[in-house]
């Protein structure tokens, strides 16, 4: 098993330059398979994710060309071999749902492994599937498979009681070839949904409103193959912007979409570190002023998002005064707070909030990455702790950050990879 060994680095200094966006490219790459002509994607990050999607994929029938080095990938699904997405593949990528909806709106069909929950939460898919029964089809339940058949979707107006990333996207996957209109409200607002609707757009899909809380779809009859660059990555933008202000250092950020880390742009300004937006990317300072608490609640887009509240966190047991921390989206996204807390911060959890007194010399440890944000932040609070931190199950990391080591040893941090 692979491990991260970090040691307190000093004020982070330099440039990084941030990776195409996991939550775009996955259910980007799933939509793919709603054509039979080839589709060629760019800026596709190099993650573990990516590399199971593609498996995926693979085993529904498609052809998928990968160029890595290059950031590209090709995919072609002249047939549909099978409309199952086995458990095998689902319990390694909770996005392998996203292949639900195409399959369904490509063949009337598809069968997928029910994820269950994760370190985070349950993350139930009834939204999901609510959604594929008002275009028509029929969901059956059983041995821990999901399935839902269709002759034929037709368009319908659908509103989601929560607005899901995953459902918005889902339904979106399956209705662009439904008979008539179907209208999607309260539906997720994140830029990811938006590049997912521009993709289906360029594929010949007639979608209106992706960004906003109603969405509308007119069916086409079919789609054609598109090519695509997809968006960066908000959630490494906003890992590197914290470790930047939690080492103290400047560092600038290139390939960055200002507006899509609004929300944390304002909370690290909050704190006292300094954001400039340059023509080049974002610029962030911890070395302007001394670094002190704020209050987070995380939300769906616009808002704080919760894949950031752990990283956040590193950064407020660091920095004086105390803070409260609210998860909002997850009920149970705080599988950092113990291991931060073994490296000397003082995290309480009270139900769905953290308090958090700050100003904590942090010590290295031999700590766990729970999971992909979790590990994130333990990597950031490895740079200002005392002596080396030892982090493991790296591997949730790695599903998410391509060349992650790299890129920080690239801006100064003493951070390696060993294989045990
Ligand atoms: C691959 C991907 O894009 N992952 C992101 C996506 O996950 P994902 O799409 O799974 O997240 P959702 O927005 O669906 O989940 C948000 C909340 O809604 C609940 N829910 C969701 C669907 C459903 O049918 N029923 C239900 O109750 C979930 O349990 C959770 O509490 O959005 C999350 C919220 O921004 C991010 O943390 C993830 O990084
Ligand atoms: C929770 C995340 O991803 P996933 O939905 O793929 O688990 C994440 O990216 O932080």
């Amino acid at each position: 098993m692979a491990k991260y060994l970090v040691q307190k680095s000093g004020p982070l200094r330099g440039e990084v330059t941030i990776s195409g966006s996991k939550n775009a490219v996955l259910p980007i790459m799933a939509a793919a398979i709603l054509t039979d002509e080839s589709c060629e994607l760019t800026e596709v990050p190099a993650l573990r994710d990516v590399d199971v999607m593609c498996r995926l994929l693979g085993s529904l029938g498609s052809k998928v060309k990968e160029e890595y080095k290059d950031n590209k990938l090709e995919i072609e699904t002249k047939d549909i071999m099978t409309c199952e997405a086995p458990y095998e593949l689902v319990k390694k990528m909770r996005a392998s749902i996203l292949v639900m909806g195409p399959l369904l709106a490509r063949t009337g069909k598809a069968r997928i492994a029910l994820p269950g929950g994760c370190a985070i939460g349950a993350r139930p898919i009834d939204l999901h599937l609510k959604g594929f029964q008002a275009l028509g089809a029929k969901i059956i339940e059983g041995h821990g498979y999901v399935e839902a058949v269709a002759d034929k979707l037709i368009g319908n107006n659908v509103y989601l009681d929560f607005p899901s990333v995953g459902a918005t996207e889902n339904i979106m996957m399956a209705a662009v070839m439904a008979e008539g209109i179907t209208i999607l409200e309260n539906v997720a607002e994140e830029p990811e949904i938006v590049d997912l609707a521009n993709f289906l757009n360029r594929m010949g899909a007639k979608i209106k409103g992706a960004g906003t809380d109603t969405i509308k779809i007119e069916g086409v009859p079919a789609l054609h193959g598109a090519k695509h660059s997809v968006i960066p990555d908000r959630i490494e933008t906003g890992t590197f912007m914290v470790a930047a202000a939690i080492t103290r250092g400047n560092v600038l950020i290139k390939n960055v979409v200002p507006d899509h880390v609004k929300p944390i742009i304002a909370k690290l300004k909050e704190c006292g570190a300094a954001v400039e937006i340059t023509d080049d990317g974002l610029i962030v300072r911890g070395d302007v002023a001394p670094l002190t608490s704020t209050d987070i609640k995380t939300l769906p887009y616009p808002g704080f998002p919760t894949d950031m509240q752990s990283q956040f966190m590193s950064l407020l047991a660091t920095v004086k005064g105390s803070s409260i921390v609210i998860e909002t989206v997850f009920e149970n996204r705080y599988m950092h707070v113990g291991e931060l807390n073994r490296m000397g911060a003082n995290i309480k959890i009270e139900g769905r909030s953290a308090v958090i007194q700050g100003e904590k010399i942090l010590q290295g440890a031999q700590v766990i990455s729970t999971d992909l944000r979790a590990g994130a932040a333990l990597v950031l609070a490895g740079l200002t702790a005392e002596g080396t931190t030892e982090i493991s199950e790296i591997y949730h990391i790695e599903r998410g950050y391509e060349k992650f080591v790299e890129k920080f040893r690239g801006i100064g941090a003493t951070i390696i990879r060993v294989e045990e």
